[in-house]
């Protein structure tokens, strides 16, 4: 089995559980009182470059990464430092995430929040609208065509804006049929786990203009950022470098500054 496919699995089995204690009735009058969902493209594309940044407490390649007691005053942070988009991990087996940060995260700061987790049922685009994300992750690689198609479509339905992440051009022509308005191509290969930058600038021809172009993993710095912005990403996406550094605020800061730098100024 595959690490994608062992971490769906985990995920199927968690998500029963919460659909068995929440009707999805309930879910959709949460959603109903949660605030207005924010326009995920316009958060992403613009002058600069712009920074996602997560709250990710451990992964399935490098283990335990940060402890977070207090995601609200990481996310706090990364706003401060002018982060475009915050994305929250609720996965909760390999990445020790839950929706319970997503509220935190969403009590904390008015950016616009991410759901940053496997994403195979309609049921899961709720939770996320219902727990105030205002866009969610579709890995191309975890659904069938059918299944993607449906849940861009009920994202979009529900006010959500999905940002579908792609590994390769096939997988993008898949994300592009489908109408992906945001599109993110994971430098991490999810078969070995080995990051390998070089994906987004060997792929990024196949997503067409109208498409925001994000840059996912890998970013150790201002100079990842610079190289993804000169490939043409819109935004890049960072976890592992700001929950590991010693002053996320000032870390995000300076990948923003470096985003902002004229000499990209033909951005947006
Ligand atoms: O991070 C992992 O090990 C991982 C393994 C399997 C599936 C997804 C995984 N990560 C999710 C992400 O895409 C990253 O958290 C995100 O792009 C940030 O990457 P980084 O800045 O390298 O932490």
């Amino acid at each position: 089995m595959s690490v994608l496919d062992d971490i769906v699995a985990g995920v199927r089995e968690d998500l029963a559980e919460r659909q068995a204690r929440v009707p999805l009735d309930q879910l959709k009058e949460l959603a109903a009182k949660a605030p207005d969902a924010k326009d995920g493209v316009a958060a992403l594309r613009g002058e600069g470059v712009r920074v996602i940044c997560e709250v990710k407490r451990s992964s399935p390649s490098k283990g335990a990464l940060a402890a977070i007691a207090d995601p609200a005053a990481l996310a706090a942070d990364y706003a401060a430092g002018g982060a475009a988009a915050i994305s929250v991990l609720t996965e909760q087996r390999r990445f020790g995430g839950s929706l319970a940060d997503l509220d935190a995260v969403r009590a904390a700061v008015d950016t616009p929040l991410l759901r940053k987790d496997f994403i195979v049922t309609a049921y899961q685009l709720w939770e996320a609208r219902a727990h105030g994300a205002d866009l969610a992750l579709l890995i191309v690689a975890a659904l069938e065509q059918p299944a993607l198609v449906s849940l861009i479509e009920r994202a979009e339905s529900i006010g959500l804006t999905p940002l579908v992440e792609v590994h390769d051009e096939e997988e993008i022509a898949r994300a592009v049929d489908a109408g992906a308005r945001i599109i993110g191509v994971n430098a991490r290969n999810l078969k070995t786990l080995e990051v390998h930058r070089d994906t987004f600038a060997n792929v990024v021809h196949a997503i067409p203009d109208h498409v925001v172009k994000v840059a996912e993993s890998g970013v150790r710095g201002p100079h990842d950022l610079i190289a993804y912005a000169n490939e043409g990403a819109d935004a890049v996406l960072v976890g592992e470098s700001l929950v590991t550094g010693k002053d996320p605020r000032a870390a995000v800061a300076d990948l923003v500054a470096a985003g902002a730098h004229p000499a990209l100024r033909h951005k947006g």
